[in-house]
């Protein structure tokens, strides 16, 4: 079966610092991996490459075979990669529906936005409607981020996220913040919601996220991926648990 994302030989320096090291990784489609590593060990730097904020300093990503590195983040974007921020991203000066809709626009060409029919318009309002309601934001349409919950923000960024329509989906430590028991609602939401039908890489330091929604996990370390396989037999690694759980729980 062709790669849905194929990265080869990426590497990314930032002056002295190498922050991505020759690094491989293919997914199937529709397959969901699990980035974990220590601080500092280049997960969010793959991510800023995967959405073009940076360039790498070499490598290739191919998106169902074609070359994105480099192209800048709303050309990545309209081919369908779309994340959330380990630090929520969302709109403050908009409203949640606003939120939504200014994802949707984010993949769909301008022109769309600008030359609506009423009626495209009004199937538009009731998708995005369905969509808040999916993730339990439905009496918060008109509410502004910051009077929400740290959840429901979470929540708004998820559904920011499919209403991208993306094929990549590449979330950033969703859960981080949350109680074990929120963490379970997030962890339900995205897999009830977001990963059925596409390929997804999801940072994350709660094991129990990354076990519950990615049966393969891929080890970074300096910048070097050092393990990749089925999640148990990764996380039973020796050098996985001493690089990532530090030497008191080899
Ligand atoms: N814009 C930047 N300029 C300079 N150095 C950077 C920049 N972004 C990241 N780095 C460095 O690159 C390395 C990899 O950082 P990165 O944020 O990708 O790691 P991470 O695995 O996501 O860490 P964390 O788990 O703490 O988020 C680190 O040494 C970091 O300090």
């Amino acid at each position: 079966m062709a790669a849905a994302l194929e990265i080869a030989g990426l590497s990314l320096r930032f002056g002295g610092l190498t922050a991505l090291n020759a690094l491989d990784l293919a997914l199937k489609p529709g397959e969901a991996i699990g980035l974990i590593g220590p601080n500092g060990s280049g997960k969010t730097s793959l991510f800023n490459v995967l959405t073009g904020h940076h360039a790498p300093d070499a490598g290739s990503v191919r998106l169902d075979g074609n070359e994105t590195a480099g192209l800048p983040p709303p050309r990545i974007a309209a081919l369908g990669v779309a994340r959330t921020f380990q630090n929520l991203r969302l709109l403050r000066r908009l409203s949640v529906y606003e939120n939504l809709r200014a994802a949707r626009h984010a993949r769909a060409p301008w022109r769309e936005a600008l030359w609506q029919t009423p009626a495209a318009r009004r199937r538009e309002q009731d998708a995005m409607i369905s969509l808040l309601a999916l993730f339990g934001l439905a009496s918060k349409t008109h509410e502004m981020p910051e009077a929400l919950t740290l959840v429901e923000m979470r929540q708004l960024e998820i559904a920011r996220v499919l209403a991208a329509a993306p094929k990549l989906v590449l979330l950033d430590e969703p859960a981080a913040g949350m109680t074990p028991a929120e963490t379970d609602r997030i962890i339900r939401a995205i897999a009830e919601h977001l990963l059925p039908g596409r390929s997804a890489i999801v940072i994350e330091h709660k094991v129990q996220l990354v076990t519950a929604l990615c049966p393969r996990i891929a080890v970074l370390d300096a910048g070097r991926k050092i393990a990749d396989g089925p999640a148990a037999a990764v996380l039973g690694q020796g050098e996985v648990r001493r690089s990532y759980f530090g030497a008191a729980s080899c």
